[in-house]
């Protein structure tokens, strides 16, 4: 099973105009992603295995004051989504899961915006065993915590405003200082 769990460390605030900093972050969050599924492909083809990518809520949908970020983890999703068609029509049986993961008690990821989020993270213990089971089991996409993130995403699929300014309500403004 391969694991792409990995990110570069960014900024939480809005946007400073640095494109530098996004080209970066694309290299770390996602190219190297598609070439660590390059070279892990051929065993991975052999054992029938399973690749497993770490996303987030905010590669699903967008979310204030971290858009390079947001930006590299959508782009996962459009690669491996098209990566699993090809995969289907060439029937190779090597298993992708997308996992889509909301707001969860790392140290960086509290460290980094437990000031601006009104939400109680999610545990990582728990969370790193949801990945691996669903990793195992083959599922096409990881939601977790299930209940926010399902609600989440039934949201955009239905009102996407009201899912924009509820997403918006979770955040602290007031916060955020501009660097
Ligand atoms: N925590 C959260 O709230 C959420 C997390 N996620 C996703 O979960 C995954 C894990 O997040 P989390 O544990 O919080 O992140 P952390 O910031 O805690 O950990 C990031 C890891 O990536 C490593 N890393 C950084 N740069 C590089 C690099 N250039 N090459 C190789 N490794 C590198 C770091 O290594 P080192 O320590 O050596 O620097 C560190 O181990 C990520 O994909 C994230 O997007 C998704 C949604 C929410
Ligand atoms: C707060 C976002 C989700 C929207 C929400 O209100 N959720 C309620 C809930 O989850 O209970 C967070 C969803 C994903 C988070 C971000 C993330 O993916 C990890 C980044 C890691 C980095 O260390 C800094 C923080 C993150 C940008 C983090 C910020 C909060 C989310 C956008």
């Amino acid at each position: 099973m391969l694991i792409l769990n990995h990110i570069g460390y960014t900024y939480f605030n809005y946007f400073d105009g640095d494109v530098g900093h996004v080209r970066k972050l694309l290299e770390i969050n996602f190219l190297s992603y598609v070439a660590m599924t390059v070279s892990a492909l051929p065993l991975l083809k052999e054992s029938e295995g399973s690749i497993v990518v770490v996303s987030s809520m905010a590669g699903k949908t967008g979310a204030p004051f971290s858009a390079p970020y947001s930006a590299t983890k959508f782009a996962l999703d459009g690669f491996f989504s098209s990566l699993r068609h090809e995969f289907i029509i060439d029937k190779v049986n090597v298993s992708i899961t997308l996992c889509i993961l909301g707001y969860i008690d790392t140290e960086n990821a509290v460290r980094a915006v437990s000031h601006a989020i009104r939400a109680t993270p999610a545990p990582k213990e728990e969370c790193a065993l949801e990945i691996i089971k669903s990793g195992a089991l083959r599922q096409r996409e990881l939601h977790y915590p299930s209940s926010t993130v399902g609600t989440m995403l039934l949201l955009q699929a239905i009102a996407p405003d009201f899912l924009d300014s509820l997403t918006r309500s979770g955040y602290k403004v007031e916060n955020i200082r501009r660097t």
